[in-house]
């Protein structure tokens, strides 16, 4: 949700998605007006009309399941391996509409802190890159802990 001003925010999904293959086709949607919940509800209805029956949509959220990053990895797999369009849905300042949420098949926290929807972005791409470099055994990912 939002359209994203060039900045370090953009700079840093640019980076990580520049290193994907193939890089993530983002869709932007503007940012709506009006008391929270007619936010929510008219920014929610906006996601909901751009996806596709088919879409398997993941909603970035607080409250969904906070694996690892070879967790993550192996979600993503089974993710694929469904062979649908695959989507993940970042809401904006004030959040995912409940519709949402009911629409997504899997919600992904990045953990209990709450990010920008920007950073967000660029968290999520760091962490879509970090699991294909899982996947090909890459040392980018070093599992190990002292
Ligand atoms: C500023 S946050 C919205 C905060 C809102 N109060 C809420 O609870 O969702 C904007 C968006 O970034 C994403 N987001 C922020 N922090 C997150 C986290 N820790 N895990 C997953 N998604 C997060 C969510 O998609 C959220 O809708």
């Amino acid at each position: 949700m939002g359209r994203i001003k060039p900045g370090p925010e953009a700079a840093l999904f640019d980076h990580y998605n520049g290193r994907m293959r193939p890089p993530l086709a983002v869709t932007e949607f503007a940012e709506a007006r009006g008391s929270a919940a007619e936010i929510r509800r008219r920014e929610g209805e906006a996601l909901l009309a751009a996806l596709a029956p088919s879409t398997l949509a993941v909603a970035l959220d607080l409250g969904g399941a906070a694996p690892g990053s070879e967790g993550l990895a192996a979600m993503l797999v089974r993710w694929q391996d469904a062979g649908r369009p695959l989507a993940f849905l970042i809401g904006g300042a004030e959040g995912l509409d409940p519709a949402v949420l009911a629409r997504a098949e899997a919600s992904l926290s990045l953990g209990p802190l709450t990010w920008p929807h920007f950073l967000v972005r660029g968290l999520l791409a760091e962490q879509l890159y970090r699991a294909q470099m899982i996947r090909e055994g890459h040392p980018y990912h070093r599992p190990w802990r002292p």
